[in-house]
């Protein structure tokens, strides 16, 4: 017998795991511990687990990531990656950074599609970037890892980043959770932050399809609005035709995870995509800690 199988024979036998998330029983599913709020921990091929590492293991594993990957190499997220691309070149020249070396972090950079376009589309734009990506998924930065340029990539908590103080000048945040108090120790005080939310009609069609409500980013953009300085907001819309990759925009849409998949590409032709993207930062107002 495998030496996993024999060790999940013996958790079962023990019967005393719980989630160190909620606290709910931990049963065998497979080769994965998951608890009733559908916290997953992986078994090793030696039938170890890691608990610390739960957020990644959670959802955001290879199979999904790689839905991901080839979702975004498909071009999805085209019209967003051009927005951002357009207001970070025209920050740069506003602040006269242009013959620098841009520092860009992503927070949250899942396979690392996003900043490795992003980067060469300011490249093209003629700045000189150097790329940091981190995620806490250690699938996600597996695959980070493995695209052909010379970013560096951690997997880290981007509520505890590996950084020094005012590290970075650009930070991106694209639908991932934040953590403003820790983007701001590591953004230079003069450095902007870009972050993407999912506008009302993200991906209506996919909740429409699984009966699923409107989206409503109120509560992320005040608490963004709480703790930081907006610049300037902008949402961008797209329709994209979906049908050669449905089945993969399924597999790679969070909300849709705990749902059923039935037939799932054939219904699929065009989906909406709504963002709302945000540019934030920390003048020296708020570090002294004067609000506004
Ligand atoms: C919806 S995905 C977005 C990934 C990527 N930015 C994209 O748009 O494809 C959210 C990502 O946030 C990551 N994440 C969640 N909490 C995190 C944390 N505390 N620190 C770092 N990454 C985190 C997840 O692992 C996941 O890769
Ligand atoms: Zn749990």
């Amino acid at each position: 017998m495998k030496k996993m199988d024999q060790k999940i024979i013996q958790m079962k036998e023990m019967d005393l795991l719980l989630c160190p998330k909620c606290r709910e029983e931990l049963h065998v599913e497979e080769k994965s511990l998951k608890c009733k709020n559908r916290h997953t921990y992986d078994v090793s091929k030696k039938g170890t687990v890691n608990f610390v590492l739960g957020y990644g293991e959670e959802y955001y594993n290879l199979a999904m990531l790689e839905a991901r990957e080839r979702v975004m190499g498909e071009g999805f997220f085209e019209e967003i990656l051009t927005a951002m691309a357009e207001e970070i070149y025209e920050d740069i020249l506003l602040l006269e950074k242009e013959g620098d070396v841009i520092r860009i972090l992503d927070a949250g950079c899942g396979d690392g599609s996003h900043l490795a376009m992003l980067g060469e589309a300011l490249k093209e734009k003629g700045l000189q970037v150097s790329m940091v990506g981190v995620d806490l998924s250690k699938d996600g930065i597996l695959l980070a890892g493995r695209k052909m340029n010379d970013a560096l990539y951690f997997v880290a908590d981007l509520s505890a980043l590996p950084f020094k103080d005012n590290s970075f000048d650009v930070i991106l945040n694209i639908l991932s959770p934040a953590s403003y108090k820790e983007f701001q120790r590591v953004l230079s005080p003069s450095g902007r932050a870009y972050k993407v939310i999912p506008g009302a009609k993200y991906l209506t069609e996919l909740r429409k399809l699984y009966g699923l409500s409107e989206y409503d980013n109120g509560e992320i953009v005040s608490h963004l609005k709480s703790h930081t300085v907006v610049y300037k907001e902008r949402d961008i819309r797209a329709q994209k035709k979906v049908e050669r990759y449905a089945d993969d925009l399924l597999l790679m849409t969070p909300m849709l995870w705990d749902k059923t998949i039935l037939e799932p590409g054939a219904k699929l032709s065009k989906v909406t995509i709504d963002v709302h993207l945000a540019t934030f930062g920390y003048p020296k107002k708020i570090e002294e800690g004067v609000s506004l």
